[in-house]
């Protein structure tokens, strides 16, 4: 049983999904994308999955796994949904024989089979022999139904351009004669000769057009790398050349210079079908033995020719315009999605596989966009160019012709998060509403050679025979009626009058016949010798044409070339459009932040210069008070120095008083020493104004105290007994370093001056003060005595 049926539902949420109603429904002038589904039977019989379940012909149910206990139920809707127990001839029925309707009445059709690698693709296109797919029971149904209503072989041909031309009966006649010539190399060599039949059930199309003639034609080309390949192509044997495409003037796309053959039963059509599948790029992947690794395009185009009317003197008209319709059915297989974390491709297979993921991807995005402008009411530009595929497709996006997308889906379990992006795309895909492009059905004509007669079939007006004539009156048929003599009478005389004016003119019958003869011997020789003429010049204008061909081969190479280096430079320019727009946006970027971080500077600028500012002003504050405090420390020395000066002044000092304070730091040492010399100075000047030292008596001082003699001048030795006491003393003459001072050792000071007084003895003066050390690690040096040795002569009176 397969798994769809066995869907069950016990905790289902269910979901109403809102379709967007995306315009007027009853708008005739708009077509959606018909949208079909299929499951395939499940390969693998272990697999129990049955998280699809068809709902009704029209709707499918997809259960999504448990996401905390909730399972959702989503619902899609189709136009048909086929299960794994429908047959190819019901696929056939229900898509493809309302498209060959409309082919066989000139109108376009697209149909192409979507879904995730091995899904069953290809099958429902092809199928096999026994049981086949869309393609074969479409070639069988159009040949089934054309019968008698062919057209003779060649005498509608290609224009090369996607269009078509009508030939003379000459024309197709060499063009028998040179196909025939060159079925020495058929294209069955190329299937190993091997004759694939498909089993025909007899389908046919009944309202054809009976008073038309049909010529079916076959392409095939695949779509792989994004570059398209002609399946059919017989000149490059080795590899396939790269085709461009290009637009009619009709603005159809068409793949420029492919090989598209006329065939005239299905079995021809399938030995091209054939010759194609052994060049298609299949291969063995993970997940399908036979895997597409390309998008096919089978193309069937059928020309239909129209009786033109006879004109009033039983000629027929030469067709116009109005005479010729062709309708082009594609069938495409597209490869299919696939992740390659499940396939595990490397190298050419990945690259395939991100191509063929590109390329469908294109094909959502035009939909997708398709969709958008009619939701919006936009008119955003559809990038059809984006990708081949699109490209190729890009009319019946644009209204000419329906389209119809089969899904294929496997329902294994495998493939759960795959089908369900491949349904939300179909979904997506059955909203977008294609407007009916006005399009004229008819192709202009080149040459016309159909001769038509009235109330003939179109087969039989072709091979129309002569009308035979005679040269005398036929015997009137004359029915005697004995009962009435007189009737019997007037028709014997009828009959023998007809007789009599036969055998007049009988007699010169032979003449008559032989100068007949004689007029139309020389008409032959003349035409013969007409047609010697009209040989050779057929011959060197056959040359001619031939050389023109070969020439106009060669431009079209050449041309062919051209476009496609130019694609690529478009191509390149395109890349490097992107790689310019990416560079200004980074120089953009730059200059942004190149304007921030200027920005940032020059508010960073700012920002010093205000703390400039204000440090400035700071210090300027903190210098004016230190030098406000320096000026009131120099006031207070000043003040002290007068206060010396004033007690030296003055003789008797208060012993308090009697004392200079000397900051014994190092930057102010040398004006120490200055000042002591100023100190002396003054000292000295005092006593030599007979300035009485303080009443002190010379005192012993401790053994433990060091002085610091300090001999301003080199004293003169008095030989005297009285000497200062000073145990421990250390002399200098002059101090440069402050460490000379504040040697913790020394602890009293000593200045030493000696000096005539006025009576021309000598005087000796020792300043003493005590050295005090401070706490920023100098000394202060405060002077507390006086002591004045005076040496008096003896003799002296
Ligand atoms: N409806 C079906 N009934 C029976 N067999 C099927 C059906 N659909 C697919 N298969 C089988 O599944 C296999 C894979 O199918 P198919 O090659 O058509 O897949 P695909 O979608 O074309 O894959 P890819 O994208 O890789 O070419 C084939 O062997 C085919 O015979």
């Amino acid at each position: 049983m397969s798994a769809v049926n066995k869907f069950t539902t016990p905790s289902t949420k269910k979901l109403r999904r809102e379709k967007t109603t995306l315009s007027n429904h009853s708008d005739s002038e708009k077509d959606s994308v018909h949208v079909y589904c299929r499951i395939r039977p499940l390969a693998d019989s272990s697999d129990s999955s049955n998280y699809l379940k068809v709902l009704a012909p029209d709707t499918l149910a997809l259960t999504t796994p448990d996401v905390k206990a909730i399972r959702k139920e989503i619902h899609y809707k189709f136009k048909h949904i086929f299960t794994s127990y429908s047959s190819q001839s019901e696929v056939f029925t229900h898509i493809a024989y309302p498209l060959l309707q409309d082919l066989l009445n000139g109108k376009n059709g697209l149909l192409f089979s979507y879904g995730v690698t091995g899904s069953g693709k290809t099958y429902t296109l092809n199928g096999d022999q026994n049981d086949p797919g869309i393609m074969p029971r479409c070639i069988d149904t159009i040949f089934n139904s054309l019968g008698d209503y062919q057209a003779p072989k060649y005498v509608i041909k290609s224009d090369k351009m996607n269009g078509f031309e009508i030939q003379s009966d000459d024309d197709a006649y060499y063009d028998t004669l040179h196909a025939v010539k060159n079925s020495a190399k058929p294209l069955v060599r190329k299937t190993n000769g091997e004759k694939k039949s498909y089993y025909n059930d007899g389908t046919i199309i009944t309202n054809i057009n009976e008073n038309s003639l049909f010529s079916v034609f076959i392409s095939y080309v695949e779509i792989y790398n994004n570059n398209v390949y002609d399946l059919l192509d017989e000149s490059s044997e080795k590899s396939l050349q790269n085709k461009i495409l290009r637009e009619d003037c009709r603005k159809n796309m068409y793949v420029n210079g492919v090989v598209e053959i006329e065939v005239k039963s299905a079995e021809e059509a399938f030995e091209l079908f054939n010759v194609g599948q052994t060049r298609k790029k299949m291969a063995s992947t993970n997940l399908n033995e036979g895997s597409s690794r390309s998008h096919s395009i089978f193309n069937i185009r059928v020309v239909q020719l129209e009786q033109g009317a006879i004109n009033t003197n039983g000629q027929p008209m030469i067709p116009t315009e109005n005479n010729i319709k062709v309708g082009q059915l594609s069938l495409v297989d597209l490869a299919g999605s696939e992740r390659t974390n499940r396939t595990n491709n490397t190298g050419v297979r990945l690259k395939e596989a991100s191509s063929i993921n590109n390329s469908l991807m294109s094909l959502r995005t035009c939909l997708e966009i398709l969709r958008e402008n009619q939701i919006n009411k936009n008119n955003r530009l559809v990038p059809y160019r984006d990708s081949r595929l699109t490209f190729l497709f890009k009319r019946y996006f644009e209204g000419d012709g329906t389209i119809k997308m089969i899904v294929c889906i496997n329902p294994s379990v495998n493939d759960f998060e795959e089908n369900l992006q491949v349904l939300k795309f179909a979904e997506m895909t059955q909203d977008v509403k294609i407007t009916k492009a006005e399009v004229n059905r008819y192709t202009p004509l080149k040459k016309t050679i159909i001769k038509n007669k009235e109330n003939q079939t179109p087969h039989r007006l072709l091979k129309t025979a002569l009308t035979p004539f005679t040269l005398l009156p036929e015997v009137p048929f004359v029915k005697l009626n004995i009962d009435n003599i007189d009737e019997c009478r007037s028709a014997i005389e009828k009959v023998v009058k007809v007789l009599k004016f036969r055998k007049s003119k009988g007699k010169n019958i032979d003449k008559e016949i032989e100068e007949k003869q004689q007029e139309l011997r020389k008409k032959l020789v003349n035409m013969d010798q007409q047609c010697i003429l009209n040989n050779a010049e057929l011959k060197s204008l056959k040359v001619l044409i031939h050389k023109e061909k070969q020439k106009s081969q060669n431009l079209q190479v050449k041309m062919n070339d051209l476009e496609v280096a130019n694609q690529d430079i478009q191509m390149k320019n395109e890349e490097l459009e992107d790689v310019i727009r990416s560079l200004k946006n980074t120089i953009n970027e730059k200059d942004l932040k190149l304007n921030q971080h200027v920005l940032d500077r020059q508010r960073t600028k700012q920002q010093l210069a205000l703390a400039n500012e204000k440090m400035t002003h700071e210090l300027d504050q903190k210098l004016r008070r230190q030098r406000d405090h320096l000026n009131a420390a120099m006031k207070a020395k000043d003040d002290k120095l007068k206060m010396v000066r004033g007690i030296l002044d003055s003789e008797t000092p208060p012993a308090e008083m009697n004392c200079i304070e000397l900051n014994m730091d190092l930057p102010n040492i040398k004006s120490m020493g200055s000042q002591v010399t100023q100190t002396s100075k003054n000292v000295a000047n005092a006593c030599r104004r007979n300035v009485k030292p303080a009443a002190r008596s010379r005192r012993s001082k401790s053994a433990g105290e060091v002085w610091l003699e300090h001999n301003v001048i080199k004293p003169c030795p008095l030989n005297t007994v009285m000497q200062p006491t000073m145990k421990k003393r250390k002399s200098v003459s002059r101090l440069d370093k402050a460490s000379d001072i504040t040697n913790p050792k020394q602890s009293k000071y000593c200045l030493v001056a000696q000096e005539p007084d006025t009576d021309g003895e000598i005087e000796t003066k020792l300043y003493k003060a005590d050295i005090l050390p401070t706490c920023g690690g100098g000394a202060q040096v405060i002077f507390n005595d006086v002591e004045k040795l005076t040496q008096e002569s003896p003799t002296k009176t």
